[in-house]
C-alpha cells in the first residue's frame, strides 16, 4: 500500500516532465535492480552501459531525460569525465556511487550534479532524487528559456526604436552583456558598409562602452582604412561559432582581422553569430573576451536560439529604413517635378536649320547614349538647358530624373548642402535630413549650370564626386554610392577663368569631355524667321489670336538686331509682339530694336555691358517697361480706357496702368 501511494505521489510530481532514464552502472545486479525499479516507476530505461564510451553512444541513438551515473566504470574514463559532456548537452544526472569519500564528493560537486546517492541505496530514495532532479532542471530550463524570450523581446524592442543606430547597438550590447559576457563587441552589416556600416563596441565600464568605427580602429591599430577594409574581406562570417583558447589562436592565425582585433584589445576568445539577411547581405555580431575560456555552447545555443527572431528584426527594421527613405526621395521628386514641369521644354520643340545648329544636333545624338560628362558652352539664352534636356531625354537614363542646379542663384553657404544633403542638425537650420541633389539623380542626370560660378572650395568637393562617384551629406555617416551623368553649363569663358585661378583646371579638364558650343543667334540669322514664326505661332494660340504672319518691316528688324540676349530675348520681343497685335493683321514689333550694345568677342563671354549689379538690373527693367507701355500708348493714339484703350491690350486695370506710367515719368507729351 505503502508503495503504491509513493507511486501515485512521485506519477504526480512527474507531470509534463521526460521519463526517460539513462542508467551508466558497470556493476551488472545493481544496473539490474535500478531498472526494475525505474519500471515499477513507470520510467522509460533507454538502456544500461557499463563504460563512458557505451553510454556516449547511447545518448547519440536517443537522448535521455535523466542519467543515473556511477562514478567507476569499466574503460579508463570515469563517470566524473562523463558529467562534463552531461553538461555540455543539458542533460541533469545522479551519482551513484560506494565511495563517499571527501574527494569523490568533492569532484563530484564541482560538475554539479543534481543529486548523489550512496550505495546500497533505498527504492524510495532514488525515486525521490530521480523526481527532483527533473522536476529542478525542467524548472531552471523554463527559467532560462523565459529569460531568452525576455532578451528577444527587448532586442527587438530596442532594435525597432527610432533614433540613432550607435543608440541602438549601444542598448543591445547592454542587453547581451547580462547573457553572454564579453569585452568587445563587433555588429554591423559586413557585406552592405551603407545600412549599419561595421562597429566595435569596447566595454570600458559597468555599463558604458565606447562606440569603435572603422577609422577609430585604424588610429588605435595604426593600420591604413584601406588596409583594414582588405583584411575585413576575410572575416569568417558564415557559420556561428564558438572559439575558445588554442580554437581562437587559430582562428587568428588564419583570420587576420582577428589577429588585428586580438592585438588591439588583448582579446583570447570568440563568439560569432552571422545572420544572413534578406536583402542587405550578412550581419554579424561577433562578441570577444580577453579571457581563455569564458564561452559556453549554452552561449553559443542562446545565439542560435536569437538567430531567426534578431534576422527577422533586422529586415524589418532595413526595409523600415528604406521605406522611409524612399518617401523622402519620392516627396523631394515630386517636390522638384512640380518645379520643372514649368520650364520644361521637350527636344522636338528645338527649332532651326542653319549648319551650325544641325552640327549641334549631331554632336547631342552622338554623345546622348554614353554616360561622357558634356560641357555646354554658350552665351546666356542660347538653349544649353534644351540642349542638356536633349541629352537626357535621348539617354538610357530618360526615365530617371534630370536634376538642375544652378550654381549661380545659390547662396554659396547653402550649395554643399543643396548639392550633397545634410543630415539633421549637421548645422544650425538644418532641422531636417534632406537629401541632395546628386542622390536625388541617382541614375539619371545632374544638369550644373552656370557651372562657372562655383566657389573654389565646392568645386574640389564637386571633383571629387567625379572621380570617387560617391558623395558626403554633411554630418553624414559615411559616403554613399552614386551614379549620376554630369551635364555642365556655362556662359563664362572656363579657360580665361581657369588661368585667373577662379576655376580649377582638373575640373576643367573633368567637365570638358565633350564639350559642345551653342553659336550665338546673331551668328545664325538664318534661323531667325523659322523661330520668329515659331514663338509668334505658338503665344498666339495660347492667348487665342488668329496669327498672320510678321511684317516685312518687324522681320528685316528682327534679321539686323544683334541679339545680345539671344533666343530668350527674341521670344520675349515676339511676346510683346503678339499682346499688342489686334489679332487681325500681320504682327508688329512693340518697340524699335537699336543695337545700342557692344557684342563680345568670340568665347569672351559675357563681358558685353550685361547688368551687373541688381540696380542695374532694375534700371533695365524700368527703362524697357517704360519702353513698351508708351509703344502701346502710341498704338491706341494715348487713348489709356475703354475699347481698344492701352489697358485691354496691356490687360491692366486702369489704375494700375496709371500709377506704373507715373512712376515711369510717361507724360502726354511723350507720346
Ligand atoms: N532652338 C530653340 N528652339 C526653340 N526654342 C529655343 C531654342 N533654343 C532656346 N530656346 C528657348 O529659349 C529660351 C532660353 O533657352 P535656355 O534657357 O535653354 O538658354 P540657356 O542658354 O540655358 O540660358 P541661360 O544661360 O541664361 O541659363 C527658352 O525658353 C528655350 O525654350
Amino acid at each position: 500500500m505503502a508503495s503504491r501511494q509513493n507511486k501515485t505521489d512521485f506519477s504526480l510530481l512527474a507531470t509534463h516532465i521526460g521519463r526517460n532514464v539513462l542508467i551508466v552502472e558497470d556493476e551488472f545486479v545493481v544496473a539490474n535492480d535500478l531498472e526494475i525499479i525505474l519500471e515499477k516507476a513507470e520510467y522509460q530505461v533507454t538502456g544500461i552501459a557499463s563504460s563512458v564510451q557505451e553510454a556516449v553512444e547511447l545518448i547519440a541513438t536517443q537522448k535521455p531525460d535523466v542519467v543515473l551515473l556511477d562514478i567507476v566504470l569499466q574503460g579508463q574514463q570515469t563517470g566524473i569525465d562523463l558529467a562534463a559532456q552531461l553538461s555540455m548537452m543539458s542533460i541533469p544526472f545522479i551519482y551513484l556511487s560506494a565511495n563517499s569519500n571527501q574527494s569523490i564528493v568533492e569532484a563530484a560537486k564541482a560538475t554539479h550534479p543534481y543529486g548523489f546517492l550512496v550505495k546500497p541505496f533505498r527504492e524510495k530514495d532514488v525515486l525521490i532524487t530521480l523526481q527532483m532532479a527533473l522536476y529542478r532542471h525542467a524548472h531552471s530550463v523554463e527559467t532560462y528559456l523565459r529569460k531568452e524570450q525576455t532578451l528577444q523581446i527587448a532586442l527587438s524592442d530596442t532594435f525597432s526604436l527610432s533614433g540613432e543606430w550607435k543608440q541602438k547597438f549601444l542598448q543591445a550590447a547592454q542587453l547581451f552583456q547580462t547573457f553572454i559576457p564579453f569585452d568587445f563587441l563587433l555588429a554591423g552589416i559586413i557585406t552592405d558598409q551603407e545600412a549599419y556600416p561595421l562597429s566595435g563596441f569596447f566595454r570600458i565600464g559597468f555599463e558604458e562602452y565606447q562606440c569603435i568605427g572603422m577609422s577609430e580602429l585604424s588610429q588605435m591599430s595604426g593600420f591604413s582604412l584601406e588596409k583594414i577594409n582588405a583584411l575585413l574581406a576575410s572575416y569568417p562570417h558564415m557559420a556561428a561559432g564558438l572559439y575558445n583558447g588554442d580554437a581562437f589562436r587559430a582562428l587568428s592565425q588564419s583570420c587576420s582581422f582577428t589577429q588585428l582585433l586580438a592585438k588591439t584589445f588583448r582579446l583570447e576568445s570568440n563568439l560569432i553569430l552571422p545572420l544572413q539577411l534578406t536583402q542587405r547581405g550578412i550581419f554579424i555580431f561577433s562578441f570577444f573576451s580577453r579571457q581563455a575560456h569564458v564561452f559556453s555552447s549554452g552561449h553559443l545555443s542562446l545565439l542560435e536560439h536569437l538567430k531567426n527572431p534578431l534576422t527577422l528584426t533586422l529586415d524589418r527594421l532595413l526595409a523600415f529604413e528604406q521605406i522611409e527613405k524612399l518617401k523622402e526621395k519620392l516627396e523631394q521628386e515630386n517636390h522638384y517635378l512640380q518645379e520643372q514641369v514649368k520650364t520644361s521644354a521637350n527636344f522636338e520643340e528645338m527649332v532651326g536649320a542653319s549648319h551650325s545648329l544641325r552640327s549641334v544636333f549631331d554632336q547631342v545624338t552622338q554623345v546622348a547614349c554614353t554616360d561622357t560628362s558634356v560641357l555646354i558652352l554658350g552665351e546666356s539664352g542660347t538653349g544649353k538647358e534644351l540642349i542638356a534636356r536633349s541629352i537626357h531625354n535621348l539617354s538610357s537614363r530618360k526615365s530617371k530624373l534630370l536634376v538642375k542646379v544652378n550654381c549661380a542663384a545659390l547662396p554659396a553657404h547653402l550649395i554643399e548642402s543643396e548639392l550633397f544633403g545634410h543630415e539633421k542638425g549637421a548645422f544650425t537650420g538644418a532641422i531636417d535630413k534632406r537629401i541632395g541633389k546628386f542622390e536625388l539623380a541617382h541614375q539619371g542626370s545632374i544638369f550644373l549650370d552656370e557651372i562657372g560660378e562655383m566657389p573654389l572650395e565646392l568645386q574640389a568637393k564637386l571633383l571629387r564626386v567625379l572621380q570617387e562617384k560617391e558623395i558626403e551629406r554633411l554630418g553624414g555617416r559615411g559616403p554613399i554610392k552614386t551614379d549620376v551623368r554630369i551635364i555642365a553649363a556655362t556662359n563664362r569663358n572656363l579657360e580665361k577663368e581657369v588661368a585667373e585661378g577662379r576655376f580649377r583646371l582638373d575640373l576643367y579638364y573633368r567637365l570638358n569631355v565633350f564639350p559642345i558650343a551653342l553659336p550665338a543667334l546673331r551668328d545664325r540669322s538664318e534661323d531667325i524667321p523659322l523661330l520668329a514664326s515659331f514663338f509668334a505661332q505658338k503665344l498666339c494660340k495660347k492667348i487665342g489670336k488668329q496669327f498672320y504672319g510678321i511684317t516685312e518691316k518687324a522681320m528685316g528688324e528682327l534679321l539686323h538686331y544683334q541679339w545680345p540676349g539671344n533666343i530668350r530675348e527674341l521670344e520675349n520681343i515676339i511676346e510683346q509682339a503678339v499682346i499688342i497685335n489686334d489679332g487681325q493683321s500681320p504682327l508688329d514689333l512693340g518697340r524699335p530694336l537699336i543695337n545700342k550694345i557692344s557684342i563680345p568677342e568670340q568665347g569672351i563671354l559675357p563681358a558685353f555691358g550685361a547688368p551687373k549689379t541688381l540696380s542695374d538690373v532694375k534700371l533695365l527693367q524700368q527703362e524697357t517697361e517704360r519702353e513698351y507701355i508708351l509703344s502701346v500708348l502710341k498704338k491706341t493714339n494715348g487713348r489709356i480706357r475703354g475699347k481698344n484703350g492701352a489697358v485691354e491690350l496691356l490687360n491692366l486695370k486702369p489704375t494700375t496702368l496709371e500709377s506704373r506710367m507715373e512712376k515711369l515719368g510717361i507724360r502726354k507729351v511723350d507720346i
